[in-house]
């Protein structure tokens, strides 16, 4: 029985946003992909009914805590539909590893995580369609975790088709601020306007992310450090930031420069990966 999952992050490789609905979401144009580094998830079956987490997460209620509302969501649907075993319950713990409002997906990837495991532990047998529909109410970026391969994604990110971007070495650094995704979403300054193309025009012009000049503008941190890793790569924001990632051809090349990074930066080194790692490890035994 597998107990230790994955729960890797994501890349914005671009972004573009395209308008804004009437419900104040976002309709975006966006590659993803994923990172062979994140978060692991312990998660062991059991038949107490409940779900519980042995690991708060720092600042966030466990109501409130996108593991437990991912089991707790799963539970109820399953329920509704007589799929879920009697008196099924878990017990989780978390490694948490991925700085939360990094730009990374942290919380969507491990919400993605306990329904895929769940779905495959307590043997429910539910699609990976119906898993990402119920991830969605979640996040708009749950449904790519749940699915496991890298995306062209639009609407508000669920609509995806799978894509196969290079997969290189970024080195991923965190400016040390932490940045509220719907901050930069309602910033008037915000372009919103960008027109929406086809996927392959996209996929041949420099990447780009939208929500950058925003970020950069407001936080000053963000703006030096896109400013000193432009000196040494191609480097762009993740998502509505805080993190910047800048792209090598080797792992070599990428730890040279998070060596000579300004102490303030955190950062790390991986592999941008097609296939997530979560999806690695269920060996394709799941469709
Ligand atoms: C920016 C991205 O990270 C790109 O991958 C995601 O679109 C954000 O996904 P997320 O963090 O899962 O976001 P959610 O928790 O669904 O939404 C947080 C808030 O961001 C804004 N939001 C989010 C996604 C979107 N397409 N348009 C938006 O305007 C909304 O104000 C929403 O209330
Ligand atoms: N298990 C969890 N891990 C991290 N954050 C969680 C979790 N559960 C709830 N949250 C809440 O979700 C917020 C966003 O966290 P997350 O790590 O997904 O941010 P992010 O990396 O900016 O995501 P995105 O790229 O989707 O914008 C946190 O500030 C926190 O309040």
């Amino acid at each position: 029985m597998i107990l230790s999952w994955p729960a890797p992050a994501k890349l914005n490789l671009f972004l573009y946003i395209t308008g804004r609905r009437s419900d104040g979401y976002h309709n975006l144009q966006t590659l993803f992909q994923f990172l062979d580094y994140g978060d692991r998830l312990t998660i062991t079956p059991d038949s107490s009914g409940e779900i519980r987490l042995l690991t708060p997460v720092a600042g966030v209620p466990d109501e409130q805590n996108l593991i437990v509302r991912a089991a707790r969501l799963l539970m109820h649907e399953a329920a509704q539909e007589n799929r879920l075993p009697l008196h099924a319950g878990a017990t989780i713990a978390i490694d948490k590893v991925l700085p939360m409002g990094g730009g990374l997906g942290g919380g969507s990837s491990n919400a993605a995580t306990v329904l895929v495991a769940l779905n495959h532990l307590w043997r429910l047998d539910l699609s990976s369609d119906r898993l990402a529909q119920m991830g969605l109410q979640l996040g708009a970026d749950v449904p790519v975790f749940v699915k496991g391969h890298a995306a062209f994604a639009e609407g508000i990110g669920e609509a995806l088709q799978p894509a196969s971007p290079a997969e290189k070495w970024y080195l991923v650094a965190h400016p040390g601020v932490s940045i509220a995704t719907p901050a930069v979403f309602n910033d008037e300054a915000l372009t919103r306007d960008t027109p929406v193309r086809e996927m392959s025009a996209l996929m041949q012009l420099p990447f780009h992310n939208d929500c950058e000049a925003v970020v950069r503008k407001r936080f000053r941190e963000v703006d030096e450090l896109v400013s000193w890793l432009l000196e040494y790569a191609p480097s762009r924001l993740t998502g509505t930031g805080a993190c910047v990632f800048a792209e090598f051809d080797t792992e070599s090349a990428a730890r040279e420069v998070l060596a000579m990074a300004p102490k303030e930066v955190k950062g790390f080194v991986a592999r941008g990966v097609n296939v997530s790692p979560l999806h690695q490890i269920l060996n394709g035994s799941f469709a």
